[in-house]
């Protein structure tokens, strides 16, 4: 091994800690030393943006461009991402070569111990355009209130009073070491890509990408590959109310998905099954959803 890899993350405390599991996963792998791997932080548009919603600035590599530019510039040799931050579409100079064990893909509830037993007309925290909907289709009677900040900041900002519940993926949670905070809720499909870990390379850096792909989970892969195909063949990004998820059964993909206008008045849901190399199935159930959604609902979409 020649000098350290070098690791660029955001500097969040939940980023910082995925960037450590890949570090950790690539020493146990290759067995390197702790000097061999370095981890360097770095503020993305997402992170200094903190007084509107980002579904607002919409679709502009808000939690990837500061990385990308790292990353191309040689200055990192590898990015390490939450999945479900990650657009759609990315230069095809940068690869994701692995994916770590997905973790809990569900959101938990905070402030309340089912969404029945939220009480009427309560303040509901989120400023995810999925989560709200999803949250108002069930339960209409509730207001929706801005809620940004990373995990810490808006569990505080509920001590606090600031809104009466919301909602946060599992997985951030138990990787801040928070697995007691919050009740997971089985029967809300989560964001697509949630609970997903992914390692970027430069396309070309062959040494990064056999290093990265050893590490590679691929059930993980295969399933969060699915659900962001379905998301470009929407054409959505982080404006448009979608969840999805894809679990592998038999051997064969299970995807399931939805659709939501942003008052939760229209939800369109649909699944499918299909082998694992089929690549143009997510495609098809995207295009079978917008198929069946309300014309104002299909403006939301471009796919
Ligand atoms: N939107 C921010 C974000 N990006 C990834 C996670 C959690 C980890 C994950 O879903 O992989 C979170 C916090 C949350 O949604 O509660």
């Amino acid at each position: 091994m020649t000098r350290a890899i070098r690791i660029g993350t955001r500097g969040s405390p939940l980023a910082l800690a995925q960037a450590r599991m890949a570090a950790t996963a690539l020493r146990d792998m290759h067995g390197l030393s702790p000097a061999q791997i370095e981890i360097v932080p770095v503020t993305t548009t997402g992170d200094r943006i903190k007084d509107r919603p980002l579904a607002e600035l919409g679709g502009k590599a808000l939690w990837t461009k500061e990385l990308d530019e790292c990353l191309g510039d040689e200055r990192i040799d590898i990015s390490v991402h939450s999945m479900k931050d990650v657009e759609s579409f990315r230069p095809a100079e940068f690869t994701i070569a692995a994916m770590l064990p997905r973790a809990d893909v569900r959101d938990r509830l905070i402030g309340a111990s089912g969404l029945d037993s939220i009480p009427r007309g309560a303040r509901f925290g989120t400023s995810s355009p999925r989560r709200a909907a999803q949250l108002l289709s069930r339960r209409p009677d509730l207001a929706t209130v801005p809620f940004r900040g990373n995990v810490e900041t808006r569990l505080r900002k509920i001590e606090m009073g600031e809104a009466d519940a919301t909602l946060l993926a599992a997985a951030g949670l138990d990787r801040l070491d928070r697995r007691d905070v919050g009740v997971p809720l089985d029967d809300l499909l989560p964001a697509p890509a949630q609970g997903a870990v992914g390692i970027e390379i430069r396309t070309g850096d062959g040494r990064m990408r056999s290093l990265v792909a050893a590490i590679d989970h691929a059930s993980t892969h295969i399933c969060v590959s699915a659900e962001r195909r379905l998301l470009m063949g929407l054409g959505g990004d982080c404006r448009s109310p979608i969840a999805a998820l894809a679990l592998l059964d038999d051997g064969r993909i299970h995807l399931r998905a939805e659709i939501l206008s942003p008052d939760g008045s229209e939800v369109i849901r649909g699944e499918r099954r299909f082998p694992v190399d089929d690549g143009e199935a997510p495609g098809q159930l995207a295009a079978e959803l917008l198929g069946r959604a309300s014309a104002a609902l299909r403006s939301l979409f471009t796919g």
